[in-house]
Protein backbone atom coordinates (compact mmCIF):
# COMPACT_ATOMS: atom_id res chain seq x y z
CA UNK A 1 0.00 0.00 0.00
CA UNK A 2 1.42 3.18 -1.28
CA UNK A 3 2.60 5.69 1.94
CA UNK A 4 2.21 3.08 4.72
CA UNK A 5 5.97 2.95 5.81
CA UNK A 6 7.64 -0.28 6.00
CA UNK A 7 8.95 -0.94 9.76
CA UNK A 8 10.24 -4.24 11.70
CA UNK A 9 9.62 -3.32 15.02
CA UNK A 10 9.73 -2.90 17.62
CA UNK A 11 6.35 -0.63 17.40
CA UNK A 12 5.28 1.93 19.69
CA UNK A 13 1.93 3.42 19.21
CA UNK A 14 0.66 6.53 20.67
CA UNK A 15 -2.39 7.38 21.59
CA UNK A 16 -2.45 11.37 21.55
CA UNK A 17 -5.25 13.73 23.06
CA UNK A 18 -7.26 13.39 25.70
CA UNK A 19 -6.77 10.98 28.91
CA UNK A 20 -9.74 10.87 31.15
CA UNK A 21 -12.65 9.34 32.65
CA UNK A 22 -15.66 8.07 30.94
CA UNK A 23 -18.20 8.37 34.04
CA UNK A 24 -21.38 6.37 33.92
CA UNK A 25 -23.48 8.17 37.11
CA UNK A 26 -21.07 8.12 39.75
CA UNK A 27 -18.93 4.68 38.38
CA UNK A 28 -15.80 6.56 36.59
CA UNK A 29 -13.83 4.22 34.33
CA UNK A 30 -10.88 4.81 32.12
CA UNK A 31 -11.15 6.67 28.82
CA UNK A 32 -10.79 8.55 26.46
CA UNK A 33 -10.29 7.79 22.73
CA UNK A 34 -6.43 7.91 22.46
CA UNK A 35 -5.95 6.15 25.82
CA UNK A 36 -8.24 3.49 24.81
CA UNK A 37 -6.59 3.08 21.62
CA UNK A 38 -3.02 2.71 23.53
CA UNK A 39 -4.48 0.19 25.85
CA UNK A 40 -5.83 -1.86 22.97
CA UNK A 41 -2.22 -1.58 20.80
CA UNK A 42 -0.80 -2.12 23.57
CA UNK A 43 -2.56 -5.45 24.53
CA UNK A 44 -2.84 -6.90 20.85
CA UNK A 45 0.93 -6.40 20.11
CA UNK A 46 2.08 -8.03 23.47
CA UNK A 47 4.08 -10.49 21.71
CA UNK A 48 6.07 -8.20 19.47
CA UNK A 49 8.31 -6.05 21.73
CA UNK A 50 5.56 -3.02 21.28
CA UNK A 51 4.18 -0.64 23.46
CA UNK A 52 1.23 1.07 23.29
CA UNK A 53 1.83 4.80 25.02
CA UNK A 54 -0.42 7.81 26.23
CA UNK A 55 0.68 11.61 25.10
CA UNK A 56 -1.73 13.82 27.30
CA UNK A 57 -2.19 15.81 30.36
CA UNK A 58 -3.99 15.13 33.71
CA UNK A 59 -4.67 16.66 36.77
CA UNK A 60 -2.68 17.14 40.09
CA UNK A 61 -5.51 14.79 41.56
CA UNK A 62 -7.06 11.83 42.88
CA UNK A 63 -8.48 11.21 39.42
CA UNK A 64 -5.11 11.65 37.59
CA UNK A 65 -3.48 9.70 40.28
CA UNK A 66 -6.07 6.75 39.42
CA UNK A 67 -5.20 6.89 35.34
CA UNK A 68 -1.51 6.80 36.56
CA UNK A 69 -1.96 3.67 38.84
CA UNK A 70 -4.41 1.95 35.88
CA UNK A 71 -1.85 2.64 32.96
CA UNK A 72 0.88 1.28 35.22
CA UNK A 73 -1.11 -1.68 36.15
CA UNK A 74 -1.35 -2.25 32.79
CA UNK A 75 2.48 -2.65 32.04
CA UNK A 76 1.98 0.94 29.96
CA UNK A 77 4.37 4.02 30.75
CA UNK A 78 3.26 7.03 32.18
CA UNK A 79 6.19 9.50 31.61
CA UNK A 80 4.50 11.30 28.36
CA UNK A 81 1.40 12.09 30.85
CA UNK A 82 2.15 15.58 32.22
CA UNK A 83 0.65 16.39 35.25
CA UNK A 84 -0.77 20.27 35.59
CA UNK A 85 -1.00 21.62 38.67
CA UNK A 86 -3.71 23.71 37.72
CA UNK A 87 -6.48 22.04 35.82
CA UNK A 88 -8.29 19.23 36.73
CA UNK A 89 -8.18 15.27 35.25
CA UNK A 90 -10.75 15.04 32.58
CA UNK A 91 -14.24 13.35 32.93
CA UNK A 92 -16.86 12.80 30.42
CA UNK A 93 -20.56 12.11 31.68
CA UNK A 94 -21.48 9.43 29.52
CA UNK A 95 -25.18 8.28 29.41
CA UNK A 96 -25.88 4.61 27.31
CA UNK A 97 -29.93 3.75 25.55
CA UNK A 98 -31.24 0.73 25.76
CA UNK A 99 -29.33 -0.25 23.02
CA UNK A 100 -25.94 0.24 24.82
CA UNK A 101 -25.29 3.55 22.35
CA UNK A 102 -23.22 6.47 23.76
CA UNK A 103 -24.33 9.68 24.24
CA UNK A 104 -21.25 11.85 25.34
CA UNK A 105 -21.13 15.35 27.62
CA UNK A 106 -17.04 16.30 27.86
CA UNK A 107 -16.41 18.49 30.65
CA UNK A 108 -14.34 21.77 29.23
CA UNK A 109 -11.03 23.29 30.68
CA UNK A 110 -9.16 20.12 31.71
CA UNK A 111 -5.78 19.03 31.54
CA UNK A 112 -5.85 17.76 28.43
CA UNK A 113 -7.16 21.44 26.91
CA UNK A 114 -3.33 22.16 27.93
CA UNK A 115 -0.83 19.52 26.73
CA UNK A 116 2.61 21.06 25.70
CA UNK A 117 4.67 19.75 22.67
CA UNK A 118 7.83 19.54 25.02
CA UNK A 119 11.45 17.83 24.36
CA UNK A 120 10.11 14.59 25.52
CA UNK A 121 6.61 14.56 23.00
CA UNK A 122 9.28 15.73 20.19
CA UNK A 123 11.72 12.60 21.08
CA UNK A 124 8.35 10.26 21.08
CA UNK A 125 6.96 11.92 17.59
CA UNK A 126 10.22 11.10 16.39
CA UNK A 127 10.40 7.54 16.95
CA UNK A 128 7.09 6.21 17.18
CA UNK A 129 5.89 3.54 14.28
CA UNK A 130 2.14 5.12 15.02
CA UNK A 131 0.24 7.52 16.11
CA UNK A 132 -3.46 8.03 16.55
CA UNK A 133 -5.30 11.39 17.23
CA UNK A 134 -8.54 12.40 16.66
CA UNK A 135 -10.58 16.14 16.40
CA UNK A 136 -11.69 16.21 20.32
CA UNK A 137 -8.29 17.35 22.02
CA UNK A 138 -8.19 20.17 19.38
CA UNK A 139 -10.86 21.76 20.46
CA UNK A 140 -8.17 24.01 22.37
CA UNK A 141 -5.45 26.18 20.47
CA UNK A 142 -2.76 24.67 23.24
CA UNK A 143 -3.44 20.98 21.95
CA UNK A 144 -4.22 21.62 18.86
CA UNK A 145 -0.55 23.09 17.61
CA UNK A 146 0.84 20.49 20.05
CA UNK A 147 -0.32 17.62 17.83
CA UNK A 148 0.34 19.44 14.97
CA UNK A 149 3.44 19.46 15.76
CA UNK A 150 3.64 16.23 16.84
CA UNK A 151 2.31 15.21 13.24
CA UNK A 152 5.10 17.27 11.32
CA UNK A 153 7.63 15.22 13.45
CA UNK A 154 6.23 12.00 12.88
CA UNK A 155 6.63 12.05 8.74
CA UNK A 156 7.83 8.85 8.53
CA UNK A 157 5.37 6.89 11.39
CA UNK A 158 1.93 5.80 10.33
CA UNK A 159 -0.03 8.75 11.08
CA UNK A 160 -4.30 7.65 11.64
CA UNK A 161 -6.59 10.24 12.27
CA UNK A 162 -9.75 8.36 14.36
CA UNK A 163 -12.48 11.47 13.41
CA UNK A 164 -14.27 11.53 16.84
CA UNK A 165 -16.95 14.18 16.51
CA UNK A 166 -18.02 15.57 19.75
CA UNK A 167 -20.74 17.57 20.50
CA UNK A 168 -19.54 20.92 18.97
CA UNK A 169 -15.51 20.23 19.40
CA UNK A 170 -14.62 20.15 15.88
CA UNK A 171 -14.31 22.65 13.04
CA UNK A 172 -14.16 22.83 9.23
CA UNK A 173 -10.47 23.90 9.70
CA UNK A 174 -9.81 21.19 12.00
CA UNK A 175 -11.41 18.41 10.29
CA UNK A 176 -9.12 19.70 6.89
CA UNK A 177 -5.98 19.91 8.88
CA UNK A 178 -6.54 16.56 10.61
CA UNK A 179 -6.95 14.75 7.36
CA UNK A 180 -4.13 16.38 5.72
CA UNK A 181 -1.85 15.55 8.39
CA UNK A 182 -3.29 11.70 8.30
CA UNK A 183 -2.19 8.86 5.92
CA UNK A 184 -5.21 6.68 7.61
CA UNK A 185 -8.64 7.86 8.48
CA UNK A 186 -11.35 6.04 10.28
CA UNK A 187 -15.04 7.40 10.29
CA UNK A 188 -18.04 5.92 11.03
CA UNK A 189 -21.66 6.83 8.47
CA UNK A 190 -22.58 9.66 10.42
CA UNK A 191 -18.95 11.24 10.34
CA UNK A 192 -19.01 10.67 6.65
CA UNK A 193 -21.98 12.86 6.26
CA UNK A 194 -20.76 15.59 8.25
CA UNK A 195 -17.51 15.53 6.78
CA UNK A 196 -18.98 15.27 3.54
CA UNK A 197 -21.37 18.57 4.13
CA UNK A 198 -18.51 20.43 6.34
CA UNK A 199 -15.91 19.67 3.55
CA UNK A 200 -18.55 20.62 0.48
CA UNK A 201 -17.59 17.44 -0.93
CA UNK A 202 -20.01 16.53 -3.34
CA UNK A 203 -22.31 13.54 -1.99
CA UNK A 204 -25.35 14.36 -4.11
CA UNK A 205 -26.42 10.91 -5.64
CA UNK A 206 -23.14 9.07 -4.34
CA UNK A 207 -22.81 5.83 -3.05
CA UNK A 208 -21.29 5.74 0.82
CA UNK A 209 -18.59 4.25 -1.00
CA UNK A 210 -18.03 6.77 -3.57
CA UNK A 211 -18.08 9.45 -0.49
CA UNK A 212 -15.26 7.29 1.03
CA UNK A 213 -13.06 6.98 -2.48
CA UNK A 214 -13.86 11.30 -3.05
CA UNK A 215 -12.19 11.98 0.75
CA UNK A 216 -9.62 9.14 0.85
CA UNK A 217 -8.51 10.95 -3.03
CA UNK A 218 -8.47 13.96 -1.99
CA UNK A 219 -6.57 13.55 1.02
CA UNK A 220 -4.47 11.14 -0.43
CA UNK A 221 -5.11 8.58 2.38
CA UNK A 222 -3.88 5.06 2.11
CA UNK A 223 -6.28 3.70 3.68
CA UNK A 224 -9.97 4.20 5.05
CA UNK A 225 -11.91 2.03 7.67
CA UNK A 226 -15.22 2.95 7.82
CA UNK A 227 -16.95 1.64 11.24
CA UNK A 228 -20.73 0.88 11.04
CA UNK A 229 -21.49 -0.51 14.17
CA UNK A 230 -22.97 -4.30 14.06
CA UNK A 231 -22.92 -4.10 10.98
CA UNK A 232 -18.64 -4.14 10.83
CA UNK A 233 -15.82 -2.54 9.54
CA UNK A 234 -15.02 -1.56 5.82
CA UNK A 235 -11.58 -0.93 4.74
CA UNK A 236 -11.07 0.65 1.70
CA UNK A 237 -7.75 1.58 -0.16
CA UNK A 238 -6.84 2.53 -3.74
CA UNK A 239 -7.62 -0.82 -4.66
CA UNK A 240 -9.78 -2.88 -2.74
CA UNK A 241 -12.86 -2.66 -0.43
CA UNK A 242 -12.60 -5.18 1.97
CA UNK A 243 -15.37 -6.42 4.72
CA UNK A 244 -16.01 -9.62 6.27
CA UNK A 245 -18.32 -11.36 8.74
CA UNK A 246 -18.86 -9.72 11.92
CA UNK A 247 -18.67 -12.27 15.15
CA UNK A 248 -21.15 -12.68 17.41
CA UNK A 249 -20.38 -12.40 21.62
CA UNK A 250 -22.97 -12.68 24.05
CA UNK A 251 -24.22 -9.97 25.22
CA UNK A 252 -23.11 -8.73 29.35
CA UNK A 253 -25.69 -7.08 31.14
CA UNK A 254 -24.58 -3.29 31.27
CA UNK A 255 -22.84 -3.77 28.26
CA UNK A 256 -22.33 -0.59 26.13
CA UNK A 257 -20.15 -0.12 22.86
CA UNK A 258 -17.97 2.86 24.08
CA UNK A 259 -14.43 2.28 22.93
CA UNK A 260 -15.85 -0.27 20.14
CA UNK A 261 -14.47 2.20 17.61
CA UNK A 262 -11.13 2.74 19.52
CA UNK A 263 -10.46 -1.14 19.57
CA UNK A 264 -11.35 -1.50 15.94
CA UNK A 265 -8.87 1.48 15.32
CA UNK A 266 -6.12 -0.02 17.18
CA UNK A 267 -7.00 -3.48 15.45
CA UNK A 268 -6.26 -1.66 12.02
CA UNK A 269 -2.77 0.02 13.31
CA UNK A 270 -1.77 -3.31 14.31
CA UNK A 271 -2.61 -4.84 11.44
CA UNK A 272 -1.07 -2.15 8.97
CA UNK A 273 2.16 -2.14 11.11
CA UNK A 274 2.49 -6.27 10.65
CA UNK A 275 1.68 -5.87 7.33
CA UNK A 276 -1.15 -7.86 7.18
CA UNK A 277 -3.54 -8.24 3.86
CA UNK A 278 -6.60 -5.75 4.68
CA UNK A 279 -8.77 -8.61 4.66
CA UNK A 280 -7.22 -10.20 7.67
CA UNK A 281 -7.29 -6.98 9.31
CA UNK A 282 -10.65 -6.21 8.83
CA UNK A 283 -11.71 -9.86 10.23
CA UNK A 284 -9.17 -8.70 13.78
CA UNK A 285 -11.22 -5.34 13.65
CA UNK A 286 -14.19 -6.50 13.40
CA UNK A 287 -13.39 -9.14 16.17
CA UNK A 288 -12.06 -6.69 18.79
CA UNK A 289 -14.62 -4.34 17.95
CA UNK A 290 -17.67 -6.90 18.48
CA UNK A 291 -15.88 -7.96 21.76
CA UNK A 292 -15.74 -4.98 23.05
CA UNK A 293 -19.21 -3.89 22.00
CA UNK A 294 -20.45 -6.79 24.30
CA UNK A 295 -18.69 -5.81 27.40
CA UNK A 296 -19.08 -3.00 30.37
CA UNK A 297 -16.54 -0.30 29.43
CA UNK A 298 -14.04 0.64 27.10
CA UNK A 299 -10.71 -0.89 27.74
CA UNK A 300 -11.57 -4.58 28.68
CA UNK A 301 -8.97 -7.26 28.96
CA UNK A 302 -8.97 -9.38 25.36
CA UNK A 303 -9.96 -12.61 25.56
CA UNK A 304 -6.95 -15.14 24.74
CA UNK A 305 -8.36 -16.54 21.39
CA UNK A 306 -8.42 -12.77 20.39
CA UNK A 307 -5.00 -11.98 20.62
CA UNK A 308 -4.05 -15.59 19.56
CA UNK A 309 -4.92 -14.25 16.22
CA UNK A 310 -2.98 -11.26 16.17
N1 LIG B 1 -23.04 -4.30 18.45
C1 LIG B 1 -21.98 -4.70 17.76
N2 LIG B 1 -21.90 -5.97 17.30
C2 LIG B 1 -20.86 -6.39 16.59
N3 LIG B 1 -19.79 -5.60 16.28
C3 LIG B 1 -19.81 -4.34 16.69
C4 LIG B 1 -20.89 -3.80 17.44
N4 LIG B 1 -20.62 -2.51 17.72
C5 LIG B 1 -19.41 -2.26 17.16
N5 LIG B 1 -18.91 -3.34 16.55
C6 LIG B 1 -17.62 -3.44 15.82
O1 LIG B 1 -16.78 -2.37 16.22
C7 LIG B 1 -16.59 -1.45 15.12
C8 LIG B 1 -16.62 -0.04 15.64
O2 LIG B 1 -17.83 0.23 16.30
P1 LIG B 1 -18.66 1.56 16.09
O3 LIG B 1 -19.65 1.62 17.20
O4 LIG B 1 -19.16 1.58 14.69
O5 LIG B 1 -17.50 2.62 16.33
P2 LIG B 1 -17.35 4.20 16.20
O6 LIG B 1 -18.70 4.78 15.85
O7 LIG B 1 -16.83 4.61 17.50
O8 LIG B 1 -16.34 4.33 15.12
C9 LIG B 1 -17.71 -1.77 14.13
O9 LIG B 1 -17.39 -1.41 12.80
C10 LIG B 1 -17.81 -3.29 14.30
O10 LIG B 1 -16.73 -3.93 13.64
O1 LIG C 1 -12.37 10.63 23.87
C1 LIG C 1 -13.54 10.71 23.51
O2 LIG C 1 -13.87 11.10 22.37
C2 LIG C 1 -14.65 10.35 24.45
O3 LIG C 1 -15.74 10.83 24.29
C3 LIG C 1 -14.41 9.31 25.49
C4 LIG C 1 -14.72 7.87 25.09
O4 LIG C 1 -13.98 7.02 25.96
C5 LIG C 1 -14.31 7.51 23.69
O5 LIG C 1 -14.71 8.46 22.77
C6 LIG C 1 -14.91 6.21 23.21
O6 LIG C 1 -14.74 6.10 21.81
P1 LIG C 1 -15.46 5.09 20.81
O7 LIG C 1 -14.49 4.00 20.58
O8 LIG C 1 -15.67 5.89 19.59
O9 LIG C 1 -16.70 4.60 21.47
Amino acid sequence: MSHIPHSTGPYTVVGLGEALFDCFGERAVLGGAPVNLAVHANQLLRHKNCHGVIASAIGDDPLGERLKKELASRRMTTEHLAVLADLPTGTVQVTVDAAGHPEYEITENVAWDRIEFTDSLSELAGKCSAVCFGTLAQRSPTSRKSIQQFLDTAKHALRVCDTNLRQQFYSAEVIESSLQAANVLKLNEEELTVIGELLQLESRNLSVDEQVAGIRERFDLSVVALTRGEAGTVLYSADERVEGKVPKYPRQPQADSVGAGDSCCAALIVGLLLEKPLAEIVALANRVGAFVASVQGATPELPVEILDRV
